[in-house]
């Protein structure tokens, strides 16, 4: 193997939630043997103790990377969210680190939009009703409530990556699809973007939810969106568990003023598979409740793992930031035959010209630069001579607003 400038088994990775062995092995196969992993997410006081030493740490979307975290965060280099969401992370305070942050924005798309499809067609049958039933020694044969999803209105509120393929997939079984977004959408196959949430909510049979948790999503869908359903209709939450009201829906439920619901996710999720799960939509037959594995089939697991430690490799490695979701994307070429410096700098005037200057200075030629900025920061990348790079790195550790640097080959 050759040499690198931190040695690999230095490099602490810190993988939690029981993200995919692909993740494990692809870390391995690239030189990295120093792995901890958790199959849980860990309270805060652990989760702190655990990141203090750790270069890079795999999460999903239960463990929250607070400022206070990062703060206990020394060394840590990167953070690979192994899951859709970057919600539980706060992005400003790792950026303010230098510290990017990856996902896999669609190796679980199709999962979830598959396991919609399947809850809305037990739904509108009134099958998790029937099945509990029939648990219980009782015998409820009628086609009353039951229906066919066939020429039913399917409207999505999110039309992104999984709303959208959820969109062609149910007009392949026949549905019709309108969809609500903040941002005008082109309409795949038959679909229809409409004006507004009231517009969707008068039309659908099948209300599904497919937003990011943020500010404007956090709880849009309470007592008032719930009673413009239709009584014959049913409403699915695979997005994030803040987004909808859970006590105006069982409120709603109680009432009997929607059929069903299938519920993926709670503003509260048991940390592990030991733990209690807590909701007052427990003692509903009439609503699926699945505990947050909207996207946890093994076929999308195994290419999360892969993929975000292969983002992260690439980064240790090479430097690349390609697909960072909270930083400047720089996509690198190989370093053969030079030293390659990453500097990481708050985006102020004057910091380029400080480090071309001081290169300059000390007679240090620049072989490669490579820099793109965001708002805040800024993120050069500098191959250089290799019998320069000492120097250099100790001279841009100096440089004003430098936040980190560190040097590969
Ligand atoms: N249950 C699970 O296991 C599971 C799996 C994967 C993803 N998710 C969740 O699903 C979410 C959506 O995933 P995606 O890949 O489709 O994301 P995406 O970013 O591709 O799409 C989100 C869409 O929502 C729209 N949007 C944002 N705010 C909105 C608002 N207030 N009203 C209407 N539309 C709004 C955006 O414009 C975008 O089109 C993820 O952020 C994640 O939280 C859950
Ligand atoms: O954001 C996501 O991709 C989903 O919520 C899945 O999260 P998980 O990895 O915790 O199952």
């Amino acid at each position: 193997m050759s040499t690198t400038s931190l040695d690999k088994s230095k490099i602490r990775i810190l993988l939690l939630e029981g993200v995919h062995q692909s993740a494990v092995d692809n870390f391995e196969r690239a030189g990295y043997s120093n792995i901890e992993y958790i199959k849980t997410a860990l309270p805060d006081d652990q989760l702190k103790e655990k990141i203090a030493d750790a270069h890079f740490v795999g999460i999903r979307s239960r463990t929250q990377l607070t400022e206070d975290v990062f703060a206990a965060a020394n060394k840590l280099m990167a953070v690979g969210c192994f899951c859709i969401g970057t919600n539980q992370v706060d992005l400003t305070a790792a950026l303010s680190r230098g510290i990017p942050v990856f996902n896999a924005p669609f190796s679980n798309t199709r999962s979830v939009a598959e396991l919609v499809l399947a809850e809305a067609i037990l739904l509108l049958r009134g099958i998790p009703e029937k099945n509990a039933v029939c648990h219980r020694g009782g015998w409820q044969k009628t086609a009353a409530n039951s229906f066919e999803i066939r020429g039913k209105t399917l409207g999505i509120i999110g039309y992104g990556n999984i709303g959208s393929q959820l969109s062609v997939i149910a007009e392949n079984l026949g549905m019709k699809v309108i969809f609500q977004d903040t941002v005008t959408k082109l309409p795949l196959g038959n679909a229809s973007q409409v004006n507004s949430l009231d517009e969707l909510l008068e039309q659908a049979d099948i209300v599904s939810l497919h937003v990011p948790e943020t500010p404007s999503t956090k709880y849009m869908f309470g007592k008032d969106q719930l009673a413009k359903m239709k009584p014959t209709s049913i409403l699915i939450n695979a997005s994030r568990g803040t987004v909808v009201d859970i006590e105006a829906l069982a409120q709603t439920l109680s009432e009997k003023k929607i059929l069903g619901a299938a519920i993926d996710v709670f503003p509260v999720e048991p940390r592990g598979n030991d733990e209690e799960f807590v909701s007052p939509l427990r003692e509903f037959d009439n609503v699926i409740l699945t505990p947050h594995i909207g996207g946890s089939t093994l076929e999308a697991q195994v290419n999360i793992g892969g993929e975000v430690s292969e983002k992260f490799i690439k980064y240790s490695d090479n430097g690349s930031t390609i697909s960072a979701v909270n930083f400047p994307e720089v996509a690198l070429p190989v370093h053969d035959n030079v030293h390659r410096i990453l500097h990481i700098h708050q985006n102020v005037p004057g910091v380029l010209s400080n480090i071309n200057n001081l290169f300059s200075a000390n007679n240090i030629n620049i072989c490669g630069q490579y820099l793109q900025t965001n708002n805040k920061i800024g993120y050069v990348v500098i191959d250089i001579d290799k019998a320069h790079s000492e120097l250099a790195l100790e001279k841009l550790r100096e440089v004003e607003g430098t936040i980190r640097c560190r040097v590969l080959y």
